[in-house]
């Protein structure tokens, strides 16, 4: 549904992102993991248009982003950036009602479409809460809310695109994200793409893992094909051992 084609980004010569090509699938839950300054954020960032990278390289459904009006495609690509800063003090939810920007709803059913979107992410309660007062963790979610709430009216299945959407989440919250992340891609057709650095939580919830190495993409396939020890060693210079979890079959590397 959403396809890249010749995607190459350079600075001073250097090459920090290169896609030649590149499919991502509706129904599937797809991790990127790599080292730190791999290219995963740059690989996202050009997705999101934040690159300025040439947009008839990409398509969705078919149709190439520059065909796109720009509200529509607001509609079915949403992003979760790795940082948001706000500087004024709005409540909770009126930064999660950021998101219905390319949304045409009424004023009862956008407060709703708010809530729905604040449950998903366990931050109902966070609802009138001055968002500058709120944690890491807890401004993350309420920043993933907004999302959900940019793709509530997608005509098509939508693309969403997580930028480390667990780095500052305790473990539970780090499950509770991902299992939402799955979810969406497998009962509501998302396609769903995240960074993540917890390989272990790559290989329980993902469904494709893509590894990169130096701006490239250097393996890509389910997490068992992707994500041995071998991987492990070459990528990140890490020598890991592999433990099985009993009655499943995944296996944890510590
Ligand atoms: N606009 C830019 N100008 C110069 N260098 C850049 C620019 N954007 C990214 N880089 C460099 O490109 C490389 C990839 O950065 P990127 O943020 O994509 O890495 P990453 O894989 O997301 O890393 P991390 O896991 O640390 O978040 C890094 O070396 C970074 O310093």
């Amino acid at each position: 549904m959403l396809e890249i084609r010749d995607f190459h980004f350079a600075v001073g010569g250097r090459t920090l992102m290169q896609a030649d090509h590149l499919n991502l699938h509706a129904g599937e839950f797809t991790v990127i993991v790599g080292p730190n300054g791999a290219g995963k954020s740059t690989l996202l960032k050009g997705i999101a248009g934040d690159l300025g990278l040439p947009r008839h390289t990409m398509a969705l459904h078919g149709r190439r982003f520059n065909q796109w009006p720009a509200t529509a495609l607001a509609r079915h690509l949403g992003v979760l950036p790795q940082h948001s800063t706000l500087t004024f003090g709005f409540a909770a939810r009126d930064v999660v009602a950021m998101g219905a920007y390319p949304l045409s709803l009424s004023e009862s059913a956008r407060r709703e479409a708010v809530l729905d979107a604040m449950a998903a992410t366990d931050t109902t309660a966070l609802a009138e809460k001055d968002y500058l007062t709120l944690s890491g963790g807890e401004k993350q979610r309420v920043q993933l809310s907004r999302v959900l709430l940019q793709l509530c009216q997608a005509e098509s299945d939508p693309v969403l695109l997580l930028d480390e959407p667990t780095s500052a989440l305790d473990l539970a919250q780090q499950h509770r994200i991902c299992q939402l992340a799955a979810k969406l891609a497998h009962q509501n057709g998302y396609a769903v793409v995240a960074v993540l650095h917890d390989l272990n939580l790559a290989s329980r919830y993902g469904d494709r893992v893509l590894v990169m190495e130096q701006g490239r993409i250097v393996a890509d396939g389910s997490p068992a094909e992707v994500l041995d020890l071998n991987r492990v060693a070459r990528t990140w210079g890490y020598q890991g051992q592999a433990v099985a979890v009993p009655d499943s079959h995944y296996q944890v590397i510590v």
